[in-house]
């Protein structure tokens, strides 16, 4: 049986839920639970604390495992990313007193507060600095007001809890971090793991793409592909009616809009776009 982490709470743990189900798997009922058998696919899902997800995939107990990509370098664990899953954004940065620490270098000889003690004790030694991490759990934004650190290293989202501390952000973001899908290092991942990297591929380009179909003048099928190539290349098949042809392409998303306008001032009409539930590539 498979086994794979997810993070029981937290900022990743319902995007990963979620992305699971639409992956075809069965999750557990509770928040509480700690375990989930999906029998019909011969997956065991754990409900583990994100930080220690990579600890349990790079030593083998557990084949995959979702987590942030922050977290992952802060453990320094033997796992590595698989897949990146595109929820659970954020920037990690240092930050200070406004108007205070302007450069890493500032940081020689200071002390930092953070919950990524791992990550950022690498990042400081890789730019030649030497400081003191003192780690702390959470809400590491009040440590320089209250004394116990001259700056604070985390997680940015929107900025705004290091602004009510009275804390910038400086220098260089450390990294930009999501949710990643996690592997050991260097393992061969067992059959059964590709195919759960399989079907999250697929949910990623179900979310990001759409169907388009549209019927346009035979001789007008290369420049209408041009702006609908597909992901290898579009459909193109004969219409009853002479001299046109329907063609059918997958697009991004984002851009449908401005593609159907292009494809219609082109001549393209009977422009349908459907949802992609699920799908290989
Ligand atoms: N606004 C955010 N705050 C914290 N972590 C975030 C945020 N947005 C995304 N993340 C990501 O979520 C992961 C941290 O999740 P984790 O569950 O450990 O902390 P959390 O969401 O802050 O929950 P808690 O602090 O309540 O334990 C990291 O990979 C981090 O980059
Ligand atoms: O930029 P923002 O949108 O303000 O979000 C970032 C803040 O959110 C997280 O804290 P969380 O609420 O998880 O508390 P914690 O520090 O106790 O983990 C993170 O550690 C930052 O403090
Ligand atoms: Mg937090």
């Amino acid at each position: 049986m498979l086994r794979v982490a997810l993070p029981n709470k937290g900022s990743l743990s319902q995007s990963a839920t979620t992305m699971l189900q639409e992956a075809g798997y069965r999750q557990r009922r509770a928040e509480r639970d700690l375990t989930c058998v999906d029998a019909d696919n011969d997956i065991e899902f754990f409900y583990l604390r994100p930080r220690d997800i990579a600890t349990y995939v790079g030593s083998g107990d557990l084949d995959l495992g979702i987590t942030g990509r922050d977290l992952l370098i802060d453990s320094g664990a033997p796992a590595e990313e698989v897949l990146a899953l595109g929820f659970g954004g954020s920037t990690f940065r240092y930050a200070a007193p406004v108007g205070g620490i302007s450069h890493i270098d500032d940081l020689d000889g200071r002390r930092v507060a953070t919950s990524y003690p791992g990550l950022v004790a690498r990042h400081l030694a890789g730019h030649g600095v030497t400081a003191e991490v003192i780690r702390l759990d959470g809400a590491v934004e009040n440590a320089v007001g209250l004394g116990v650190a001259d700056a604070v290293a985390d997680v940015v989202s929107t900025g705004a809890t290091l602004r009510q501390a009275g804390l910038e952000p400086f220098g260089e973001p450390l990294l930009e971090s999501q949710a990643v899908l996690i592997r050991r290092q260097g393992a061969d991942s067992p059959a059964a793991a590709d195919g759960l990297v399989r079907r999250v591929r697929g949910v990623l380009v179900a979310r990001e793409y759409v169907m388009l179909a549209y019927d346009v003048r035979v001789e007008l099928v290369e420049a209408a592909s041009a702006l609908t190539p597909g992901i290898e290349s579009p459909t193109v098949s004969p219409l009853h009616r002479e001299g046109w042809v329907a063609v059918q392409a997958m697009t991004p998303a984002r851009h449908v809009q401005r593609i159907m306008d292009e494809l219609y001032a082109l001549g393209a009409r009977g422009i349908l776009v459907t949802r992609i539930h699920a799908c290989r590539i």
